[in-house]
């Protein structure tokens, strides 16, 4: 089976090509045997690219433990990336077709070479039932949980899948690995939640550390890093403008006032190519 390794500012894929819809538990066990970085290939997620009446290309991400994510920010500019270079799509807007609907990309090239790809990632739901429970409340802003004698504040966005924003004094030294684990898997998170630690610089800049459900320590999330402009717009704390200062790099994110989407934009490149045989 050929794969392309892929990755959006760190945050690595396995991308894999099939002629039709793929079957989700065959490919669960098998993102479990790629992306092992010890006896696979190894990556955060398997990304499974095939064609659609619905849209352009349609892709499934499977995370690193073998579940099934609803999105995935960076996969989405990975995928764009493949399509328009390496299925000589040439076109500069394109339609992806994910597990939570259709996405429109748009493709920055030069020289038949994509730089930068915008994902309209659509609207975020802050209705807790599609988030984190608070009840008596429409929207999860600056709730307290406790982890292991440690209290939290979140922020619960879901961008089709589940985020808890939570404000750090220094995320670019928080003990992500500590607390992450304990944080994906509080009972508050039904569906378990990816965690986003964050400091606001200023209005328009803010630096963003992520435990990614079903992963790990990651270094970006392009959901998160919209989960986490929607939570610092709500706490009236980010410009509906601004820069994600990530692990791997950044993100820039614009929650639009007029039809509520949220616009991702950012980088995607190729790693390498090859075979996987068992
Ligand atoms: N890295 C991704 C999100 C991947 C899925 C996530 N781990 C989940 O389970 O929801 C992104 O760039 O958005």
């Amino acid at each position: 089976m050929r794969f392309t390794k892929m990755h959006g500012l760190g945050n690595d894929f396995i991308l894999v090509y099939k002629n039709r819809k793929p079957n989700a538990e065959e490919m669960s066990e098998l993102a479990v045997s790629l992306c092992n970085r010890h006896t696979g290939v190894g990556a955060d997620g398997l990304v499974v690219i095939y064609p659609t009446d619905r849209a352009d290309i349609a892709m499934r991400i499977f995370n690193a433990d073998g579940t099934m994510a609803e999105q995935c920010g960076n996969a989405v500019r990975c995928v764009a990336k493949y399509y328009y270079e390496r299925l000589s799509a040439q076109k500069e807007q394109i339609t992806i077709e994910t597990k939570i609907g259709v996405q429109t990309v748009w493709l920055q090239a030069e020289d038949g070479r994509v730089h930068q790809v915008r994902v309209d990632m659509g609207e975020p739901v802050l209705k807790p039932s599609a988030i984190p429970v608070c009840v008596g409340s429409d929207r999860a802003v600056n709730e307290r949980i406790e982890v292991k004698g440690k209290s939290f504040v979140f922020t619960g966005v879901s961008m089709g899948n589940p985020h808890a924003v939570i404000e750090v004094e220094d995320a670019a030294n928080f003990p992500v690995e500590r607390w992450g684990p304990f944080l994906e898997t509080h009972p508050v998170f039904p569906q378990k939640a990816n965690i986003e630690f964050i400091t606001i610089h200023s209005p328009d800049e803010v630096t963003m550390r992520v435990w990614e459900r079903g992963v790990g320590q990651t270094f970006a999330c392009g959901s998160g890093a919209c989960a986490t402009v929607v939570a610092g717009v709500l706490t009236n704390k980010l410009n509906r403008r601004a820069v994600v200062h990530l692990k791997g790099g950044d993100l820039h994110i614009e929650w639009n006032q007029d039809d509520n989407h949220v616009y991702m934009t950012g980088p995607a490149a190729f790693v390498f190519e090859g075979e996987w045989r068992r």
